[in-house]
């Protein structure tokens, strides 16, 4: 009898810790994506794509920086206006206000710019503060890489912990390639996504 009543303890204990397991992998995920910010910067669409993209893999918000003044659409005039601001150390102002007590992981997606961190994602760290969180970097590009932007993100982040980077090529506006997310370049990028994703044991292998 005792026997059986330990058998009966000893499977139901068993029974409960798997129940905890599963319990708490499953709010951890939910927990997780809750308090999760895919934060991108975008004029053509691709860096917008890449977050979308870890969007679906993983949950959470996905907000786009826009500007109070916007950019002019002409190429060689938002180089210049670029290549202005980057000298001065001019942070334009943002139209874009998140409340950051909500997130503890952020994903922080832009493109190079002038082989810079673009100034508005200069400004994004400047008005918010992302003391002790989470900050994932990716990057789209015309094929130069990221230039001096992650030294600049972990400069003004001083006291976030900064994940390994995802950087992928995009588009070419310079010579009149735009958005280039599609077809099998968009499987290729989908497929570096996921294999990132799992490197920084953001999703599991
Ligand atoms: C103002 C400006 C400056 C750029 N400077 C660079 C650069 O220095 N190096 C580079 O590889 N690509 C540069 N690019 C190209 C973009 O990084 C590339 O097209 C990127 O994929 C655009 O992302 P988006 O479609 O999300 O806007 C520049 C693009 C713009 C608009």
């Amino acid at each position: 009898m005792k026997f059986a009543v330990y058998t009966l303890y000893l499977f139901i204990s068993l029974g409960l810790a798997d129940l905890e397991v599963e319990k708490f992998g499953a709010i951890g995920n939910f927990q997780s994506s809750e308090r999760t910010l895919i934060l991108y910067l975008s004029r053509t669409n691709n860096t917008k794509t890449v977050a979308e993209m870890i969007q679906k893999e993983v949950g959470g918000d996905l907000v786009a920086v826009e500007l109070e003044n916007p950019y002019p659409e002409d190429y060689d005039a938002i180089v210049k206006q670029v290549a202005e601001e980057n000298a001065n150390g001019f942070l334009p102002p943002l139209k874009t206000k998140v409340d950051m007590v909500q997130y503890d992981t952020i994903f922080f997606g832009f493109p190079t710019w002038g082989m810079q961190l673009p100034p508005p994602m200069k400004s994004f760290l400047n008005e918010n503060d992302l003391k002790g969180k989470t900050i994932i970097p990716f990057n789209t590009n015309a094929g130069y890489g990221l230039g001096s932007s992650l030294s600049t993100l972990k400069e003004l982040s001083p006291n976030s912990s900064i994940l390994n980077e995802l950087s992928v090529e995009g588009g070419v506006e310079r010579d009149g390639i735009y958005f280039v997310m599609e077809g099998k370049r968009e499987v290729e990028v989908r497929e570096a996504v996921q294999k990132w994703l799992k490197q920084i044991n953001v999703l599991h292998q």
